[in-house]
């Protein structure tokens, strides 16, 4: 009987499996796992489509033993793969930067709670934007989290201070000179202002979103940080994180939210005694 054969054959692999090769197979399985995350987060998406397609094309013309096409298209492929290199560097650094890593978290301090001096940076953050919402002053803020944005950015202007509402009002003052572009925090200061970031090229953000909204768009797809903007047209608050911009958020709901999202970014690197329930965080900054 055939299912007698494959009972034997299979009961023969079993014997012969060993611990290494669960070992392997489960650390394969990460790093596919890690690959995908990795090409669904970054803009490596559309390219990996025409990757595919350039491959498909160069294995049909030498099917077909086009044999001019073949030659050129598999030379392209050759230099392609070194362009590639080259273009998503920045990328390739931030994947690397994540494999060593095995701290925390920024966020959390040595006990593995969250930083009271993040809560109070967030919470002047948040109190800032509602101001400058009811004043439809435009804003653009960006809050580093673990990924460095230097390369990101340029023409920053450093400030280096404590993070405060007042000040976070006063820089975004129409016609004064700090106004333009966005600021940067990071370790809980406000280290940059002036900053001009990338702006997003995703061809399906509302046309009526102007370029402050596309640069934060554009910032939070190239890394981790989480980004507030504050509309001048129409003073709503938006968060902008990994390339998805949420609108009409309010003091309360945006420090939140923020909470929540860099709270989110300790723990994909963390083991779960980093995991703070939304509600104590909140609770834990109400009481400091
Ligand atoms: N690449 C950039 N990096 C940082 N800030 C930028 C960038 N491009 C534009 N900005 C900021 O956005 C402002 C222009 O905003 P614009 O009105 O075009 O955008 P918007 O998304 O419609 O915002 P709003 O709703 O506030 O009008 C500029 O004055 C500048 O401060």
């Amino acid at each position: 009987m055939w299912w007698e054969n494959f009972y034997h054959a299979a009961l023969n692999q079993l014997a012969l499996f060993r611990i290494t090769d669960v070992i392997d197979i489960l650390a394969v399985s990460y790093l596919v796992y890690k690959a995908l995350k990795f090409i669904r987060e970054t803009r490596t998406m559309r390219l990996l489509k025409g990757v595919v397609l350039l491959i498909v094309i160069t294995q049909l013309s030498y099917f077909f033993q086009l044999n001019t096409l073949y030659y050129i298209l598999s030379n392209v492929l050759q230099l392609g793969l070194i362009a590639l290199l080259i273009v998503f560097q920045p990328e390739l650094r931030r994947v690397l930067e994540h494999v060593g890593r095995t701290s925390m978290g920024k966020w959390f301090n040595s006990k593995g709670e969250f930083d009271a001096e993040a809560m109070q940076m967030i919470r002047e953050v948040s109190k800032g934007a509602q101001a400058m919402a009811n004043s439809h002053t435009g804003a653009l803020i960006v809050i580093e989290n673990e990924d460095n944005i230097d390369t990101l950015i340029s023409s920053g202007i450093k400030v280096h201070a404590e993070t405060t509402s007042e000040l976070l009002e006063n820089i975004f003052v129409p016609n004064t000179p700090l106004h333009d572009g966005a600021v940067v925090i990071r370790d809980n200061k406000v280290e940059l202002a002036t900053c001009v970031l990338p702006l997003s090229q995703n061809p399906n953000i509302r046309q009526e979103l102007g370029t402050r909204h596309r640069a934060g768009i554009g910032i939070s797809e190239e890394s981790d940080a989480v980004v507030i903007i504050v509309s001048e047209e129409t003073g709503k608050i938006s968060i902008a994180y990994k390339g998805v911009l949420d609108t009409g958020y309010h003091e309360d709901s945006l420090r939140d939210r923020i909470i929540e999202l860099l709270n989110s970014s300790g723990l994909t690197q963390n083991t779960s005694e980093g995991k703070f329930s939304l509600k104590n965080l909140t609770k834990r900054g109400k009481e400091e």
